[in-house]
């Protein structure tokens, strides 16, 4: 089994022994975001296709070696990952490419991607001895900790803007975590929980800041990979908010490259939403800093004015030759609709953002027809019924009579 051999500052490339508490570069400050860097040399030896095809356990726990944790029983009993991989035939026709995979991370324990790096974060929670973990959150971070915590025995504190989908609010409530529906954005429900944590000296389960969660999300890349025998596609789709999802399919096929399993890195394409664009902004204007602003967009979990992985979301898409994209509501709540109507997989609207993306990347005629994409959902459309209502339409309202429902067929044909 391998452990994190060092941390290093994506800014100034400063290292520090993964045994400090050090979680941001001081240096550099809070936009100094740490990478967790691994005995490559080692992992080789034991993360090899034989030793994963030998491997019966399915959740993310799987791939131990390429993960901070050596103790396996600080993990919580959930099966986390290993979510479903569906091929498009329709939507490569459509798009005119060679293939289009759609990973479905809706499915997993809580409903959202952000099941692996709670998964992580409470594991490390234990691994430090902690009794208390605590996040901010626009709700799916903040549901997966309470369920991972609620396995694992921690007590949980929870900061979420007051707007926070009710289906959101209620998954946290049920998992038994302490809620702080706090009177403001995302971002001052951010500032509030760090100083909470501060004065409380709970454990930080916030990706922005530990290092360590970026791990647990790079799974869904290791799995991405696994699953296509590591032949990975050209193009990854994925929405993007704070950055940190975007940073882990960047850290997942870094890792890979290094063990020898991918000789290149696919292109990352991130997409935001018009309302909530700041990485975006910095990428197409080629700058290094963010403008911060207020947000305006349905996607309550990419609703980000004052992203904190910029720096490493910038990196995965430049590094990879990859792309941003932006859609407005209107498109997202579009590729809602058609998402689930071709392949039966529902997002919530960030879920989808990506595969809006890649619809509206499509139209650019910058994808290739010998091209293979991938988009991630990463989050389920049972989260947010309000906005999954707003895309869906309205059923007929009928008596019970068959004359009544041969009135509306009529009519609707
Ligand atoms: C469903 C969903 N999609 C996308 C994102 C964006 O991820 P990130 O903030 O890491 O960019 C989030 C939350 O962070 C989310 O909950
Ligand atoms: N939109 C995110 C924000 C924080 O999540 P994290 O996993 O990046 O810490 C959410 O799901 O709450």
């Amino acid at each position: 089994m391998a452990s994190a051999d060092k941390l290093k500052c994506v800014l100034c490339g400063r290292e520090f022994d993964p045994k400090s508490d050090v979680f941001t570069c001081p240096d550099c400050g809070p936009d100094g975001t740490l990478d967790v860097l691994y005995d490559y040399g080692e992992v080789k030896r034991q993360f090899t296709p034989e030793a994963l095809a030998g491997n019966k356990e399915r959740s993310i726990s799987r791939y131990i070696e390429l993960l901070p944790i050596n103790d396996p029983t600080f993990f919580p009993n959930l099966k986390v990952g290993s979510s479903p991989l569906y091929e498009s035939a329709y939507w490569a026709k459509k798009l005119k490419v060679k293939q289009v995979l759609i990973k479905d991370d809706g499915r997993n324990p809580t409903a959202s991607f952000k099941d692996r790096a709670s998964f992580i974060g409470v594991a490390k929670a234990k691994e430090k001895g902690a009794t208390s973990i605590a996040c901010a959150s626009t709700g799916n971070a903040a549901s997966s900790l309470a369920g991972c915590a609620a396995v694992a025995g921690l007590d949980c504190y929870i900061f979420v803007p007051e707007k926070a989908p009710v289906n959101k609010v209620t998954q946290l409530l049920i998992y038994g975590a302490k809620v702080f529906l706090v009177k403001g954005t995302y971002e001052d429900a951010f500032k509030l929980a760090v100083k909470a944590i501060d004065a409380y000296g709970w454990y930080n389960r916030n990706s922005a800041i530990n290092p360590y969660l970026v791990e647990g999300k790079k799974t869904c890349g290791l799995e991405l990979a696994e699953e296509l025998s590591f032949d990975l596609p050209d193009k990854v789709f994925v929405s993007v908010g704070d950055g940190c999802i975007i940073s882990s399919f960047y850290k997942a096929f870094y890792d890979l490259k290094q063990i020898g399993l991918i000789s290149q890195i696919p292109q990352l394409i991130g997409v935001q939403a018009e309302g909530a664009n700041p990485i975006y902004k910095a990428f197409k204007e080629g700058k290094n800093v963010i403008e911060k602003k207020p947000t305006n967009t349905l996607a309550d979990s990419i609703a980000v004015g004052e992203p904190r992985n910029w720096a490493k979301a910038l990196r995965a898409v430049r590094n990879s030759g990859g792309d941003m994209v932006a859609v407005s509501d209107d498109e997202i709540l579009e590729a809602m609709r058609l998402l689930a109507r071709t392949s039966g997989v529902f997002g919530e609207p960030a879920g989808v953002t990506g595969f809006a993306g890649l619809l509206k990347y499509a139209q650019t005629g910058k994808l290739g027809s010998h091209e293979r994409v991938a988009v991630i959902v990463t989050g389920n459309g049972l989260k947010d019924s309000e906005s999954a209502k707003r895309a869906a339409g309205s059923p007929y309202e009928v008596e019970p009579t068959l004359e009544a429902v041969s009135r509306i067929i009529g009519s609707a044909n």
